[in-house]
């Protein structure tokens, strides 16, 4: 099957940095591919490539089997939404669709009644049948953000790009746009690359997931794998529920001044500086033998930890531990569940997990 789009070995550098760093990524048509990224990553430069606003230095971007060098941005059969939707202020919620289908160099749709039908059908497919007469100024940010969706899709791009979409709404908002993205792509059968710096996000949307790392893409795999099985310890961080414990890599254990636990499966070949990350929710903790070291039994990690403090967020407890290895360990206890027990700030804790549940990388 041909791909609905193809970028092969793209870079792109700014001065000294180096924003993309030889990107190979192959999306299926009708894929929702989320692009998650600390800031900086290269995430909205790979997109700006991907739409023709800047050129690659090297390699190159193909949508539905086509070469795009030398394409310009409006004959790529791409469709950009921007995080700040620009869209036209003093034009109505119709205008500002009919705008793009009346004006554009490549074949424009001269006919009135032909736009109002294409106009309308975008309208009604981002829930906002009706709202055409409407100002720009008389609607909210959240009707922004779907006037700015349906502005895109009334051109019917082959490939749809979406930068950081949901960072202007309110946690609602947002919630709500997740699920009706999905939604409208799934109604479309388009494909959507959509850019994103929050991991839940990225987890919940993406039919697959793609992962930058300082310009390069270090991973890409469906939510439940890539949760599951983070490739480097970057990746991991980056989905925010493991607790790193960095140390050395010696004779099947992880060490160091206040770490000694086992390395799991292959990883018990690594020597030398490595860390391990060990999931949050999947540690116990126990107040009763709070300094026993956990040698006897091969199959459990421990290290101890004294109680800080806990977070409250719903239906999510986070309790934090001082180990003395890295940052805080963090505890998490999901309370339709498990519950927290009363912890005594101070106290030292044994906090431990099953040796098989550990990640491992060199560090
Ligand atoms: N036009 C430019 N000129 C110079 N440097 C640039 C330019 N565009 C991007 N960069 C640099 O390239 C790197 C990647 O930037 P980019 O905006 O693609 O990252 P990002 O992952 O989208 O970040 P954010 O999530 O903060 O938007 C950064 O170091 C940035 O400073």
């Amino acid at each position: 099957m041909t791909a609905a789009l193809h970028l092969h070995g793209v870079s792109k550098s700014f001065g000294r940095v180096t924003a993309v760093r030889d990107v190979s990524l192959a999306v299926e048509p009708g894929e929702y591919i989320t692009i998650l990224g600390p800031s900086g990553s290269g995430k909205s430069s790979m997109l700006r490539l991907i739409a023709g606003f800047d050129r690659p230095d090297a390699g190159r971007v193909e949508v539905l089997g086509r070469d795009l060098a030398g394409t310009a941005v409006h004959q790529r059969g791409v469709g950009f939404v921007f995080q700040s939707f620009a869209l036209f202020p003093h034009l109505s919620v119709f205008e500002n669709l009919a705008f793009g289908l009346r004006y554009r160099k490549h074949a424009p749709v001269p006919d009135q009644a032909q736009i109002g039908r294409a106009v309308d059908a975008a309208l009604a497919l981002v829930g906002l049948g009706g709202l055409g007469p409407r100002s720009i100024a008389q609607i909210s940010g959240g009707q922004k953000q779907r006037v700015a969706l349906a502005r895109c899709l009334v051109g019917q791009p082959a490939v749809v790009l979406l930068d950081e979409p949901l960072g202007a709404l309110d946690a609602n908002l947002r919630d709500q746009m997740t699920l009706e993205l999905k939604r409208i792509q799934r109604q479309l059968g388009s494909t959507f690359l959509h850019v994103t710096g929050n991991e839940q996000e990225a987890l919940a949307i993406g039919s697959r997931v793609a992962v930058l790392d300082r310009g390069a893409l270090v991973q890409i795999d469906r939510p439940r794998r890539l949760f599951e099985q983070p490739a480097t310890s970057q990746v991991a961080r980056l989905l925010n529920c493991f607790n790193p414990l960095p140390g050395q890599a010696v004779a099947g254990r992880l060490v160091g001044p206040a770490l000694d636990v086992p390395l799991p499966g292959a990883a018990a070949q690594l020597r030398g500086a490595a860390v391990c990350m060990v999931r949050r929710d999947r540690v116990q903790v126990d107040a009763g033998q709070a300094l026993h070291d956990g040698h006897g039994d091969p199959g459990v990690a421990r290290i101890t930890g004294a109680y800080l403090a806990s977070e409250y967020a719903g239906s999510r407890v986070l309790a934090l531990f001082e180990t003395g290895v890295g940052a805080h360990f963090e505890v998490e206890y999901h309370l339709s569940h498990r519950r927290p027990p009363e912890f005594v700030q101070g106290q030292r804790y044994a906090l431990h997990w099953q040796a098989a549940d550990t990640l491992a990388y060199a560090a």
